[in-house]
């Protein structure tokens, strides 16, 4: 007898369900959803992208945001906590990306194999009183071990590195590649993306204007006075006194602080951070896919500087950072502040590469 069309198992369905991945546990809960892989439609054209640390208070709204990214058709989201949940909530946006999760150390290979690009936001926070390298001691450690599993599973990808801070750990990230025989510099980028945010927003306040139509470079690295903005080099072109230069360039290196404070406690930077991320992560997506023109600053390796790291404007193409512009005409108060930034830089990156040769 043939079976009733009504009550014939539906290939569909069982496509559709996947059902339950009984790896991915919540510690002592229930199955985590498996993601709906019948959505990759036989692998739709895009990038594979990963975020490590993803249930965290930047990774959250990353995943969001890289969710509804159209370059993006895999994303895969990882941390040691809370990913199931994190997981199936993003994976009900009705945008393209299939979304799959990973939980703990065992799983991090999995999540990064075969991916394009790895955005890395793990780590500690500050709280109110501390510096950016206070997180070293903590988040070193976490960082060689994330980008351990990048020169494992996918040497190739682009790394956008968010954890702080910023200035050791993209020298940790590269000591790691070298360690690997996978380092490729142009591959290898330091999120600075908020310093740039931060200061469009306080530039275009002082201005009277859209911050959508400024652009101001920043430049040397991501903490205190090695965030050198540029304001001579404000486009559209614009001049400001004395006193606004130094409440600008106060602010701006400031920006982070002004956030931990305002937080008393919770944490430091994640929405406005998530925004910087997302907008990085397009604009290296795009060069990926071959848009031609895409610049960005980023704490990249250069020799722009006598040192090895420095933030500057680069041009982003498919293999990531292909060319690192020259900083362009300093004025006095920028190379004053130039010669503060490499000293403390100088001593953040020595920091980065001593830790990973002891
Ligand atoms: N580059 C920047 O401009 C910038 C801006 C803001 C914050 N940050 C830095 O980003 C980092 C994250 O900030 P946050 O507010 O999201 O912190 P958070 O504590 O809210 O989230 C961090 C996440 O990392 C996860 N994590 C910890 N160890 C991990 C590991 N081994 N593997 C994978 N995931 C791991 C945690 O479980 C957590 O979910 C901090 O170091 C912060 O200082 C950088
Ligand atoms: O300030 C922090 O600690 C986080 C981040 O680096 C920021 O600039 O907001």
């Amino acid at each position: 007898m043939q079976p009733d069309a009504a009550n014939a198992p539906s290939r569909r369905l069982a496509r559709v369900a996947g059902h339950l991945n009984p790896q991915m546990k919540e510690e002592g809960g229930a199955p985590a959803l498996r993601p709906a892989a019948c959505r990759a439609k036989g692998g739709a054209p895009g990038f594979k992208v990963a975020i490590l640390g993803a249930a965290g208070g930047i990774g959250q709204p990353l995943s969001l945001l890289m969710k509804t990214n159209p370059l993006v058709s895999v994303l895969h989201l990882y941390d040691v906590v809370n990913t199931p949940g994190v997981t199936a909530d993003i994976s009900h946006m009705d945008t393209t990306a299939v979304v799959r999760g990973f939980l703990g150390a065992q799983q991090l290979d999995a999540a990064l194999t075969g991916m394009d690009l790895v955005i890395i936001p793990a780590g500690l926070p500050r709280k109110p009183g501390m510096t950016r390298d206070d997180l070293f001691n903590k988040n070193a450690g976490i960082v060689r071990m994330l980008c351990e599993g990048v020169a494992r599973c996918c040497p190739n990808a682009i790394v956008n590195l968010i954890s702080n801070p910023v200035n050791s750990t993209v020298p940790i990230a590269a000591e790691v590649f070298k360690k690997a025989g996978t380092y490729n510099p142009k591959r290898l980028l330091g999120v600075t993306t908020l310093d740039v945010v931060r200061a469009n927003t306080f530039v275009a306040e002082v201005l009277g204007v859209d911050p959508r139509d400024v652009s101001v470079p920043v430049v040397g690295g991501h903490a205190g006075v090695t965030i050198l903005p540029l304001l001579s080099q404000v486009t559209p072109p614009s001049s400001f006194t004395q006193e606004e230069i130094k409440y600008l360039t106060n602010r701006i290196q400031n920006g982070g602080t002004e956030v931990v404070e305002a937080k008393a406690g919770a944490g430091s930077a994640t929405l406005s951070m998530a925004f910087a991320a997302a907008k990085f992560g397009d604009a290296c997506l795009r060069a990926m896919r071959g848009e031609a023109g895409i610049v960005e600053c980023s704490y990249v390796a250069s020799e722009v500087t006598e040192l090895p790291f420095f933030a500057s404007k680069v041009r982003l193409g498919r293999s990531g950072a292909e060319e690192i512009l020259p900083l362009g005409p300093l004025n006095d108060f920028e190379r004053v502040g130039l010669e503060a930034a490499k000293k403390e830089l100088s001593e953040s990156i020595q920091k980065g590469i001593a830790f990973m040769n002891k």
